[in-house]
């Protein structure tokens, strides 16, 4: 695991899904991806920020351990009841999510009887593949100078574009949303990058505030 910023708290960790998992979410998810809707303005609607598709996946023994890790890793105290089911983004070539952040700014999708808001995300990338573009961009981030940092980031990137974290199969980027007064933190905007050759599916692991309803839980 790798700090790559303490505010917002932003940690990069290698190897977080296996080869074995990686496959079998790939297995589980085969023909049930969607294009996918993104909340805007209260009305959930196909929207243009997002061109890629998209399930949540069931909760078998693999997925239950994945989630286990999420949890362990956020220091034990998370309730399973605060996660919501993993949900996999499938992009082919040109497709991609607009800049974006993954906390709710309309405060209706963050109610507590709906769990509230997201208070960390883990983006990873399970199947990536000789896929060129498809990285993951979050512009206002300072990039690191160290230049071990060029096997999981874009060095050639501008610095003003700020961090683009390169596909790498089994790793996952790992940030806190929210600020301590549980506003959104606007640092953590960030954008999945068009996908130029290649087909990129990630996995994305979000923590509530409170416990989701049963039903979203799909408890
Ligand atoms: O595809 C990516 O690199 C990022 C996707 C993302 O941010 C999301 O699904 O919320
Ligand atoms: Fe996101």
């Amino acid at each position: 695991m790798h700090l790559l910023s303490k505010s917002p708290l932003v940690i990069y960790i290698e190897n977080f899904i296996t080869d074995e998992e990686r496959l079998h979410l790939q297995h589980i998810a085969e023909g049930h991806f969607k294009h996918s809707a993104v909340l805007k303005g209260g009305n959930s609607a196909i929207h243009s920020v997002r061109t890629s598709q998209s399930t949540t996946v069931d909760r078998d023994a693999v997925v239950r351990c994945i989630e286990a890790r999420a949890l362990d890793f956020q220091g034990f105290d998370v309730p399973e009841s605060h996660l919501e089911p993993i949900q996999l983004v499938k992009y082919a070539v040109t497709e991609r999510y607009h800049f974006h952040t993954d906390w709710f700014t309309n405060p209706s999708h963050a109610t507590v009887s709906l769990g509230g808001n997201r208070i960390s995300s883990f983006f990873g990338y399970v199947k990536a593949d000789n896929v060129t573009g498809g990285g993951t961009n979050f512009p206002i981030l300072d990039a690191p100078r160290d230049e071990r940092w060029c096997r999981f980031i874009d060095c050639d990137e501008e610095y003003e574009s700020g961090v683009t974290f390169r596909p790498i199969e089994g790793n996952v980027v790992y940030w806190e949303n929210l600020l301590a007064d549980g506003r959104g933190d606007q640092r953590t905007l960030h954008a999945g990058l068009p996908v130029v050759s290649g087909e990129k599916i990630g996995m994305n692991i979000w923590t509530r505030q409170m416990p989701l309803p049963a039903d979203v839980r799909g408890d």
